[in-house]
């Protein structure tokens, strides 16, 4: 037994340790219940077939999945970024299904401590795909652990503690990192760097949303009518999370105040039950939208002036709100800061006192 010295067994001992620890895999991490969690599974794209829109994305990530699939290599590490709700938790699984090989799911603010990424990046097999959620919000010292593993696949371990402490170097597989972020300007750039695909999502149209809207519907054996699924997703802020809960609440007005299929009655009566805003805006989209106009006389007013006001951070007003406000014509960013259109006025019901004042 000469072999298993102090040093081996403490080795031994911090691999079995690695290989073991499974609880920084997450896999609520959207923040749902249990059955809610459950019928998101059952609503999400389980491959690229499934997938609706993100056209320019989705093809130039079949190529990529295919060229490594032939060559059978890791794909390159690959970033998603863009609002909440868009698909990048769906693309990076579809990756894993595609690609054929297994996934482990965890997020920026549950890695703490350096160990706890060792413990997952050991356990990758050859192939396999890590997925960080919220990657903007690892710890400087986790995200600086993470560059080895990425560009080398190799990291160092710690063994053995005070004056005996030392590191060893273990190899990893070859391993694709998928990263995922609403805010993408929060990233450090030597980690942007290390991503040799980059993907920023973009919102659905209202055509898109209707054929995921019809989906999810054939999923749960829901019978709708196409101006019913036209009317959840014109309503569904551009984002087929919203789109799909949207869906589930029309879906139980129908079962309990309709006949069990989801017309377009039912659907405009559940939508106005729900309060849903005609554009599918919601509380934030709303609340600085009013702000701009009571507040800076409809603009132009700077984003941190703006996001004190409304009390949100200027990159979560920037990166998640202001796209699809600016999308939807109801700002618009000039160079002295954002400014409400005549849109927002009409869709807020307010007059536009500064057209007036032109007028006498
Ligand atoms: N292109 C799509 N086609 C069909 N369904 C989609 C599509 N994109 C997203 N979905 C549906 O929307 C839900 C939310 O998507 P997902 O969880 O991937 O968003 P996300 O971008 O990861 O959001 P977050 O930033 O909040 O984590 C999924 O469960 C899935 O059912
Ligand atoms: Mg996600």
């Amino acid at each position: 037994m000469s072999f298993l010295s102090g040093r081996h067994f403490f080795l031994l001992v911090t691999l079995l340790y690695l290989c073991f620890m499974n609880e920084n895999l997450d896999p609520t991490s959207d923040g749902l219940n249990a059955e809610e969690f459950d019928l998101e599974k059952r609503l999400r794209p389980l491959s690229f077939d499934d997938f609706a829109g993100q056209d320019q994305i989705l093809e130039n990530l079949k190529v990529f999945v295919q060229a490594a699939n032939q060559r059978n290599e890791a794909l390159d590490h690959t970033l998603f970024h863009g609002p909440p709700g868009l698909g990048k938790t769906t693309l990076a699984n579809i990756l894993a299904n595609e690609l054929q090989v297994g996934i482990k799911i965890t997020s920026g603010p549950v890695l703490d401590k350096p160990g706890d990424l060792a413990g997952l990046l050991t356990n990758l097999e050859e192939r396999d795909v890590l997925f960080i959620d919220e990657i903007h919000r690892l710890s400087p010292i986790v995200e600086e652990y993470l560059y080895s593993a990425m560009e080398d696949f190799k990291i160092d371990i710690m063994i053995e503690s005070g004056p005996n402490a030392r590191t060893v170097q273990i190899n990893l597989n070859p391993f694709t990192l998928i990263g995922a972020t609403t805010r993408s300007g929060l990233l450090t750039a030597p980690m942007r760097a290390r991503f040799g695909i980059a993907s920023r999502l973009q919102y659905y149209t209202t055509e898109l949303l209707t054929t995921i809207v019809e989906r999810s519907a054939s999923i749960f054996k829901m019978p709708i009518s196409l101006d019913a699924a036209i009317e959840i997703a014109g309503r569904s802020r551009g984002t087929p999370r919203i789109a799909n809960a949207l869906l589930r609440r029309v879906r139980d007005f129908a079962q309990i105040k309709g006949n069990g299929t989801i017309d377009i009655e039912i659907a405009r009566y559940a939508l106005k039950a729900l309060n849903v805003d005609a554009h599918g805006l919601d509380e934030m989209d709303n609340k600085i939208l009013n702000t701009i106009i009571d507040k800076f006389k409809g603009g132009p007013v700077g984003l941190s002036t703006l996001a004190t006001a409304v009390s949100e951070s200027s990159e979560t007003i920037e990166e998640v709100y202001e796209p699809f406000l600016i999308q939807e014509g109801f700002i618009m960013r000039t160079p002295r800061g954002r400014e409400v259109t005549d849109k927002a006025y009409k869709h807020l019901g307010k007059l536009n006192k500064n057209i007036q004042g032109g007028l006498f």
